[in-house]
């Protein structure tokens, strides 16, 4: 565990019932026109234009962007942008989920500082200049970005999806109304879920853990585990989405500030590869994953056992740890997410591109954070062990 830390988060969290009200005069702070990222099912839904009412109640003008689809790309960024100059913009609003919230981010970043978003991965180039403010409000309960310094975006020339890491990247205000999220379906509630659990979990195993960050995992996982499961089976129940909004964003901060680690190094080559959306591409490697990782972060995965089992209590750490991984199979039986498989990828093309996808999820840098750090085989087998992994089978768990 590292003894130093940074800890870096927006400068104002509005979290709770009815918190997106304050759109409005946190973007009257910040300026007079705001360009919102959205999407088409934002806008169905009434969520922009409700968000643009509490804008003009503020005196804030407003225009939209509405081109974002789930893992967003390069072109969306640059069509935002355009966008964002051509209506003489002066603060951003990101309105939706994480690929919204991204976007908004690349947005915020290059209004001020130009270039290519790819630019900036792997702190190649710096942002030195502030970027445009960006109020960044989640409807789902799943990737933390509202709280959290990366943007992840598909360079369309390589279907590469860049993990881009800088402080410029934190959204200033960051609005989480949990009554948002009560509008997702449930394949959208469990991936993001479970993206958010994997975030807990990895910020909390990763070689780059600290105590700043442990705190907000811990939190983060005990009310996962126990609100997932019932937000998925009644999305109207206000208290499980509150716990999970409230967790995901716990999560997002927490790995912001340690990291994630091989889970998501090697879920991002299946979302560009194979277009599948980033919760079930981390949920499809999770438990596979934590049983490759186990002997090394034995007592932390003994803590969310005990989250799972309260009667774990008197198990041995390497069983409670054990707990862990089979608990985390069956959540994901329980929420029916589809193995590699299940979802229709073709295994002879999987198998053709094990190795290119080890080899970019080596380069994310995020397996390098991992406390079993692997080799390039050894994500490999993993990838092919993980085509047609069973959630039910609880014989592999050693
Ligand atoms: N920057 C970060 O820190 C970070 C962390 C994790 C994941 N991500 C990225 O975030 C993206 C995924 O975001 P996501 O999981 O939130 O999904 P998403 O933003 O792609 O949304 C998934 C679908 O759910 C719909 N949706 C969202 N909220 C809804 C609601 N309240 N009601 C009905 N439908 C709703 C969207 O319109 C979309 O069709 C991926 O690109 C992933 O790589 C970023
Ligand atoms: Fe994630």
């Amino acid at each position: 565990m590292k003894n130093f830390a940074t800890f870096r988060s927006p400068q104002t969290i509005n979290y709770g019932q009815k918190a997106f009200k304050t759109v409005g005069k946190e973007a009257s702070l910040r300026g007079k026109k705001a360009l919102i990222i959205s999407d088409n099912v934002m806008n169905d839904l009434g969520y922009v234009s409700e968000c643009r009412d509490y804008l003009v109640r503020a005196d804030v003008e407003s225009v939209a962007y509405l081109g974002v689809k789930s893992e967003p790309t390069d072109e969306y960024v640059a069509q935002g942008l355009e966008k964002f100059q051509k209506e003489k913009c002066d603060v951003i609003i990101s309105l939706g989920g994480g690929s919204c919230i991204d976007t908004a981010k690349a947005i915020a970043v290059l209004g001020t500082n130009g270039g290519y978003i790819g630019d900036y991965m792997g702190e190649k180039k710096i942002a030195a200049r502030k970027p445009i403010a960006h109020i960044a409000i989640p409807t789902t309960a799943g990737t933390g970005s509202e709280a959290t310094d990366a943007t992840i975006i598909t360079n369309t020339s390589n279907d590469v999806k860049m993990m881009i890491k800088q402080p410029a990247f934190m959204p200033e205000v960051a609005i989480v109304d949990p009554a948002l999220s009560a509008s997702s379906p449930k394949s959208v509630t469990a991936a993001t879920g479970v993206d958010a659990l994997s975030h807990a979990i990895e910020a909390y195993i990763s070689r780059r853990a600290h105590p700043m960050a442990d705190r907000l995992a811990l939190s983060a996982m005990e009310l996962i585990v126990h609100n997932l499961k019932p937000a998925y089976e009644d999305g109207k129940n206000m208290n499980a989405r509150e716990a999970m909004s409230l967790g995901a964003l716990q999560a997002g901060m927490a790995f912001s500030n340690s990291s994630v680690c091989l889970v998501h190094g090697m879920s991002r080559p299946i979302g560009a590869l194979f277009h599948v959306p980033h919760g079930f591409s981390n949920a499809m490697l999770l438990p596979a994953v934590l049983e490759f990782s186990k002997e090394a972060c034995i007592e932390r995965l003994a803590d969310l056992g005990r989250f799972f089992e309260s009667e774990t209590t008197n198990l041995s750490d390497t069983e409670a740890a054990n707990v862990a991984v089979i608990a985390v199979k069956k959540l994901c039986l329980d929420l029916n997410i589809p193995n590699l498989k299940g979802w229709g990828i073709d295994k002879d093309l999987f198998v053709n591109v094990t190795s290119k996808m080890a080899t970019d999820a080596l380069a994310s840098g995020s397996p390098q954070n991992n406390p079993r750090v692997p080799t390039q085989k050894e994500i490999e087998e993993l990838y092919q062990g993980c085509y047609d992994y069973q959630f039910s089978d609880e014989s592999k768990v050693r």
